[in-house]
């Protein structure tokens, strides 16, 4: 699995941004299944649609608008994804991590990775928001990699650390803005696994999964994450737990996707309140740091 774009397709999809648009985004927000509104929170909006966008992949799963939105959050210029794309739609993962290489040559500096995912934690609720300390790329062990291919050093190094992917600074820091927010009852840290899906898992990879130190399972954010990483992003990764992962054969709830969207709708106002408010307080530790 070679990557399908050059430099030039990234340049070319750049340039073509940095001409239609004035803003010059410093933080991009990915908003997973259902998360969309989390663009609501900004001003000045600019909003193209992925189609409409040289070399962009288009969206083609429910709870995902596939539409890029520039505005601003305070002071702060961020670009939104409404959607993200997907191993399991049948994209490459040069694809899927394709608007990531864009953000870095636009001059973004963090990257904000927003997703649904299923608890496997046993203490985890429906609802709680998880910020992502650490990842387990599933189909990475297999050769499933977004690096894999020949490295361009223009965006990074061949063997990129990985174990640091999710910057410290920015988790204790929206550590601290949920609780100033009043909403550290439902924020956990823990481990994200991914999976390609797109089928939900079985009850024995469930329980997999827990053996593992997994405390989530998902169908994106880690090719994202590596290239992020790879390219010297800083990121920081909040998992909505839209729904319990079955580890009991005798339990009846079988999870679906409408049901992920139902909770995310549900819980997308709160994440709004906590990543607006984490972009401003951002700014100002940016501001008194420089
Ligand atoms: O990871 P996001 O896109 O938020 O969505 C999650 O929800 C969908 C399944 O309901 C899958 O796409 C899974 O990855
Ligand atoms: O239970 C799940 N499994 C995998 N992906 C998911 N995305 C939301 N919920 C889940």
């Amino acid at each position: 699995s070679s990557c399908c774009c050059s430099f030039e397709d990234y340049k070319r999809t750049t340039e073509w941004l940095l001409d239609q648009t004035n803003h010059r985004p410093k933080v991009a927000v990915i908003c997973g299944s259902g998360l969309g509104l989390l663009a609501d929170g900004a001003a000045h909006k600019q909003t193209f649609s992925y189609k409409d966008i040289p070399n962009f992949p288009v969206s083609t799963v429910p709870g995902h608008e596939g539409r890029l939105v520039f505005g601003t959050i305070e002071d702060t210029p961020c670009v939104f994804m409404q959607g993200h794309f997907h191993l399991y739609e049948g994209y490459s993962l040069c694809q899927v991590t394709f608007p990531i290489r864009i953000f870095k040559l636009m001059g973004v500096e963090s990257v904000l990775v927003t997703n649904a995912s299923g608890g496997i934690c046993p203490d985890f609720k429906v609802g709680d928001i998880m910020i992502i300390k650490d990842h387990i790329n599933l189909p990475g062990f297999a050769g499933q990699h977004p690096l894999c291919g020949p490295n361009d050093e223009r965006f990074g190094i061949r063997f990129p650390c990985m174990s640091d992917a999710y910057s410290k600074d920015l988790r204790r820091l929206v550590l601290d803005v949920g609780s100033e927010l009043g909403c550290s009852s439902f924020i956990r840290e823990g481990v994200y696994c991914m999976v390609s899906g797109p089928n939900f898992e079985t009850i024995a990879e469930a329980r997999m999964l827990l053996i593992l130190g997994c405390d989530s399972v998902g169908m994106s954010a880690v090719p994202e994450v590596t290239v992020a990483k790879h390219c010297g992003l800083r990121v920081l990764g909040l998992s909505l737990i839209t729904n319990m992962v079955s580890l009991d054969y005798s339990r009846e709830e079988k999870v679906n996707h409408e049901e992920v969207l139902q909770i995310s709708k549900m819980r997308a106002e709160v994440l709004q309140k906590l990543v607006t408010t984490f972009i401003c307080r951002y700014q100002q530790q940016s501001i008194n740091n420089n």
